[in-house]
């Protein structure tokens, strides 16, 4: 649900020393590249993702040149999703020193091209080219059948994120709902936690099979967290990665029903997990494509080979398909939030599942931080527990965090300049000045 209601905070912030160093999860924009593609798929549902996010680009960025230019176009012909077979890139795979893991750890090259769609089925190849493992047929076959059934019944009473920008009403692509683990944790959801300058209006008490899986997801990724950390960061954690052991105690269930739903380029708001933050996604019914890709400074000078610190421009640009079948658990590591987007894409056609018919159930497991509960966190002038972002963008300041006001991002607020680097100890714990208010604030 992150992306939908993702927007940059505006152009017009009165603090000209802090522009050059903002930015967020999403590109340079004004609006976030995910709402202005929700945007253009509500308006022009008849083309995919990949044509919006084209003719977006062609036209600046600017969604009313974009949708001018798709009123005079007819739809491309699609490709079905999954029609691309890859047994397994082992074979031919090039092997460098890589982009992040500690001495001795290895790293394969991506082989991703820009505008190409690398398509993984395999899970040694989902471990060497991105920051995710999966696990296939991770349920026993009777638990992930049981499990489907209470989601879809749940999922009927989903609704989907819908939200106002500038003139238009624009809708999330899917439904979902959020599930925590007691009433008074409901409550403190609806009232005190912040989503994008809005608060959820349908939080769920965790059900009987959520509840039961939670513990198995919570094994399995504390498990795959040390074989990734042994195998690719020779055996040392990430900087702000938390040594503790991942404790899932909510999740967010979404719902695809047919092949268009979909959600666009995003990364999940680490405003409650913390920098680093280690997501675990089971995937139910219908199999769909989650796409992932590298997201590097945008400032010209990122395709530079002959670093081993960066990854090649092009390999960074390509995106990847991860092909996520009925009862598969994904691990979205460390590397993923700060560092990569995801999204998952509308597909051309998609096979039935025997139970879930068209239908495909998504549940992220999540591990929401006591540190970084909206009690901690800086508030912004306006009063409200601030946004926790990364810069992810420019080159200047890239990978470093920062709180900024919620109310930036929402279309109609005015909101305000707050912004505050945000400073953490080595293992990810928050350390915020005396003064949470010590940030530039303006209104
Ligand atoms: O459906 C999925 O696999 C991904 C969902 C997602 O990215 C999210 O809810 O943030
Ligand atoms: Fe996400």
């Amino acid at each position: 649900m992150d992306a939908f209601i993702t927007r940059r905070k505006r152009k017009s912030s009165p603090e000209p020393a802090l522009q050059t160093n903002r930015t967020d999860e999403d590109d340079d924009g004004e609006d976030s590249t995910d709402v202005k593609l929700a945007m253009l798929a509500s308006l022009h549902p008849e083309f995919d993702q990949e044509t919006l996010l084209d003719l977006l680009l062609a036209h600046d960025g600017s969604v009313q040149a974009t949708s001018q230019a798709l009123s005079a176009r007819l739809p491309p012909r699609k490709s079905v999703a999954g029609t691309v077979a890859q047994t397994s890139l082992r074979s031919f795979t090039l092997e460098h020193a890589g982009n992040s893991p500690a001495p001795g750890a290895k790293r394969t090259k991506l082989l991703s091209r820009k505008g190409a769609t690398l398509h993984l089925y395999d899970p040694v190849d989902i471990a060497e080219h991105t920051p995710c493992t999966v696990l296939l047929n991770f349920l026993p076959a009777d638990e992930a059948n049981d499990l489907l059934v209470e989601l879809l019944e749940e999922s009927k009473t989903f609704e989907k994120i819908t939200f106002k920008l500038f003139d238009n009403v624009v809708s999330s692509p899917h439904t979902s709902s959020f599930y925590v683990e007691s009433y008074d944790e409901r409550d403190q959801q609806m009232h005190e936690y912040v989503y994008n300058g809005a608060r959820l209006t349908d939080v769920r008490k965790i059900t009987p099979m959520l509840e039961k899986v939670k513990t198995r997801v919570g094994e399995a990724v504390n498990r795959e967290i040390a074989e990734r950390i042994r195998t690719r960061h020779g055996g040392k954690k990430l900087k702000y990665q938390s040594p503790k052991p991942w404790c899932p105690n909510a999740a967010f269930v979404n719902c695809y029903n047919g092949p268009q739903e979909s959600v666009g380029w995003h990364s999940d708001q680490l405003t409650y997990l913390g920098p680093r933050a280690v997501i675990g996604s089971l995937s139910l019914g219908v199999t769909r494509e989650f796409r992932v890709r590298r997201v590097l400074p945008k400032d010209g000078d990122n395709d530079d080979n002959t670093n081993n610190n960066t990854v090649s421009g092009a390999d960074a640009e390509g995106q990847i398909a991860i092909h996520l079948p009925h009862n598969s658990l994904l691990v979205m590591h460390a590397e993923m939030q700060e560092e990569w987007k995801h999204s998952i894409a509308p597909a051309a056609a998609i096979d039935p599942h025997p139970v879930a018919g068209r239908r495909r159930i998504n549940i992220t497991y999540r591990d929401y931080r006591e540190e970084f509960h909206p009690r901690h966190t800086p508030r912004c002038g306006c009063d409200v527990a601030c946004v926790l972002r990364v810069v992810q963008r420019k080159r200047e300041n890239w990978g470093r965090y920062f709180w900024m006001c919620h109310a930036g991002n929402v279309p109609g607020k005015a909101g305000c300049s707050f912004f505050q680097w945000a400073e953490f100890d080595e293992d990810g714990n928050p350390r915020f000045p005396r003064d949470s208010s010590k940030g530039s604030k303006s209104k």
